[in-house]
């Protein structure tokens, strides 16, 4: 487990004071594939890099497995960093080293015997797929390769933390879902705990169990992926979230649409948002059976998440007044959060 308990950092520079990190809060239970998602500057890089104490606190602490990182004497501190990997946006490869050499460096200077580092090394190369390019030099390999070294690097030590820095920022969109399937593959055959840091919706929601969102140095939001996505609380969260589930329609389109519910008292506006088993139920489809009102699905959009479907709709419901109601009442019943829409606030 990884704890922060008011952990404040602030960096000086010629005469600059930055605060980069401003009581921070947070739990990362092991196991976890924990996303740290935040615009540039909101201190994402500072916060994982006291994770193995690159950087040190300037107020609070950093706990890992119930240790208290600032009360460690030094030979203790390498043993915790020993069991923290770390994968970087730009590889970090040494590119007068083979594939071989630059994954076997962390054995190397933990002094292992050669033969263990053959045979851990080799092993290391199948998992990530790369057996065949133990000779080659970094420059011979493609970005997608370099990381799976880097992954395979970070793993030499077996670590219990595995820390990603925009690991997948460099790639294409291909690559990146096999670098994050990989990362995934890690984490669940051996429980490794990730905490990846990104400014990229799609990764958190590709992966990640648990999200916290920063801004300015602080957590402004975090939970469960699922619950985040499906009800952002702040603004920013809700930038993050729109770059990924598209529950808006036109602005223009719903102006018209209000205007004419003026002149048509039978008309209404709904947005309607399903969750897990309300996703899966056709409920829509059977209120239409039931032919109590029209009903005119304007705007549809669904997203797996955890292996759980989140979506939302926006619909025109026409009938009378009474039939309307019943139609929202059954939908609430069925699990599915109804909005009505009065007026139109343009985001
Ligand atoms: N070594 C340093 N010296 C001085 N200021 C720093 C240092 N490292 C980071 N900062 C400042 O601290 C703030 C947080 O930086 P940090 O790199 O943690 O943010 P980030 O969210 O990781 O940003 P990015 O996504 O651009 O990497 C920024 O204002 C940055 O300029």
């Amino acid at each position: 487990m990884i704890r922060f308990e008011n952990v404040f950092k602030k960096y000086e520079r010629n005469g600059i004071t930055t605060q980069a990190l401003n009581n921070i809060n947070l739990t990362i239970r092991k196991g976890d594939i924990y996303g740290i998602i935040g615009y540039s500057g909101a201190g994402k890089s500072t916060l994982v890099r006291l994770i193995n104490f690159l950087e040190k606190p300037t107020k609070g602490n950093v706990i890992i497995q119930n240790q208290v990182l600032n009360q460690l004497s030094n030979s203790e501190l390498r043993q915790v960093r020993r069991k923290i990997g770390m994968i970087f946006q730009h590889f970090n490869l040494l590119e007068s080293k083979t594939v071989f050499e630059n994954i076997a460096i962390p054995l190397i200077l933990l002094k292992e015997k050669k033969q263990t580092i053959q045979k851990r090394v080799h092993e290391l190369l199948a998992f990530v797929g790369l057996s065949e390019k133990a000779n080659s030099y970094p420059k011979e390999l493609s970005g997608g390769q370099k990381q799976r070294i880097g992954i395979a690097r970070a793993l030499a030590n077996n670590p219990d933390i595995l820390l990603c820095d925009e690991a997948t920022s460099a790639l294409d969109p291909q690559t990146t879902q096999d670098i994050l399937d990989l990362i995934k593959k890690i984490n669940e055959r051996y429980q490794i705990t990730v905490v990846l840091i990104t400014h990229e919706m799609h990764v958190i929601e590709q992966i990640c169990h648990k999200v916290a969102v920063m801004e300015k140095g602080e957590i402004i939001e975090h939970g469960n992926v699922l619950d985040v996505f499906g009800h952002p609380k702040h603004q920013t969260t809700q930038n993050f979230v729109s770059t990924v589930i598209n529950d808006q329609i036109p602005d223009g389109v719903v102006k018209n649409l209000l205007a004419l519910e003026k002149t048509k008292d039978n008309i209404r506006l709904f947005k309607l948002e399903f969750l897990g088993s309300s996703a899966s139920e056709p409920v829509v489809n059977k209120l239409i059976l039931q032919q109590k009102v029209i009903v005119n699905i304007l705007f549809a959009h669904m997203s797996e998440i955890q292996n759980t479907v989140l979506g939302s709709m926006f619909v025109q419901l026409k009938g009378n007044d009474n039939h309307i109601n019943d139609s929202v009442n059954y939908l609430c019943q069925h699990g599915v959060q109804v909005t009505e829409i009065n007026h139109w606030e343009s985001n």
